[in-house]
């Protein structure tokens, strides 16, 4: 990720589509840079922090493909509102694709397309009538690597959502979302005397959390996260893993994990995705974490959370 992104970058919009259901096939490459593309705000007036409510996420029959080949069928989950999702599976069984179409990330890759519906507090994200723009600011993502803006000072790279989309804000409101996101990603006490320092100074867990500021500054309901941790030594973790816990309070959340401790310790349920050979990816069994790790009903989920494959 580099400096070089632009306005229209992440105001474009892409082509509607047709309502649930139908296989939908979208080609056109309009948003490419991820990161712009996690805080896209284009022309709405920020709420107040208090005034945004906890919202619950559900994706209904969800099928994706990618060209020909089928990565997920008919997938249903509830994600409730003020809870951690924990997505867990062997690698290659669609948990990212599945993350991906939460905020309509799936269909900027040119072979994408899916199925079914996902419904924010019950209103499709991918009905007709709905902006792109409106999906990508309330379902904010981060990434299984850093991804600040390095020269970007740690300021701008907070409002950065903010700026890049021409959204009006004061000084002292800037002012005030940068102190309040830095303080829920748990960064504030280490930067607040460096505001002006470079993003990409920062070390690889600190550069995570700026990118938790980030998502957060455009005050989103619900915060996608893909591996946060993968690339972070074991302090760095503990440290987002406390501040997952901190979040989500504000922000419902939903996290791809291959740490079955890190699943265990930051969420309030777990979804077990499983492709079989050949097959599509789907889920197998999800329920309370507690439970899916005591007690799974069904062997493969036992066998997957005691480390006895993938
Ligand atoms: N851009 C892409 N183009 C074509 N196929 C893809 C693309 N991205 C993923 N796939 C395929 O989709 C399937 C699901 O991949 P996905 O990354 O969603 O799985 P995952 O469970 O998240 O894996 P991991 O845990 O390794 O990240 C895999 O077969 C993968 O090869």
């Amino acid at each position: 990720m580099t400096d070089t992104t632009t306005q229209s970058d992440v105001t474009d919009v892409l082509p509607r589509l047709p309502r649930g259901g139908l296989k939908r096939r979208l080609t056109r490459p309009a948003l490419r840079q991820e990161a712009a593309a996690s805080f896209s705000s284009a022309g709405f007036v920020l709420p107040e922090p208090a005034n945004v409510p906890l919202a619950q996420l559900e994706a209904r029959n969800i099928s994706a493909w990618f060209g020909d080949h089928e990565v997920l069928d008919r997938v249903s989950l509830t994600m409730p509102a003020g809870a951690v999702t924990a997505l867990i599976g062997p690698s290659g069984c669609g948990k990212s694709t599945f993350l991906r179409i939460l905020n309509r990330m799936h269909e900027l890759i040119p072979s994408a397309s899916l199925a079914g519906e996902v419904l924010l507090d019950g209103d499709d994200i991918y009905d007709v009538s709905r902006k792109l723009t409106d999906a990508r600011r309330h379902i904010g993502m981060v990434f299984q690597k850093p991804n600040p803006f390095p020269a970007m000072s740690i300021y701008d790279n907070v409002i950065a959502g903010l700026t890049l989309t021409g959204t009006k804000t004061d000084r002292d409101r800037r002012d005030f979302l940068v102190e309040s996101s830095l303080t829920k990603a748990g960064l504030w006490k280490e930067v607040k005397d460096r505001l002006r320092a470079p993003g990409g100074g920062l070390s690889g867990g600190q550069q995570q959390r700026l990118c938790i500021a980030r998502s957060l500054a455009v005050q989103p309901k619900v915060l996608l996260m893909d591996e946060p941790c993968s690339a972070l030594d074991p302090t760095s973790t503990r440290v987002i893993e406390e501040t997952m816990l901190e979040l989500v309070q504000d922000v419902t959340i939903v996290i791809v994990t291959h740490n079955m401790q890190q699943a265990q310790r930051v969420s309030t349920q777990c979804a077990f995705f499983l492709a079989g050979q050949g097959q599509p990816g789907g889920i197998v069994e999800h329920g309370d974490t507690d439970a899916m790790f005591s007690s799974p009903i069904d062997e493969r989920t036992f066998n997957y959370v005691n480390g006895r494959f993938g």
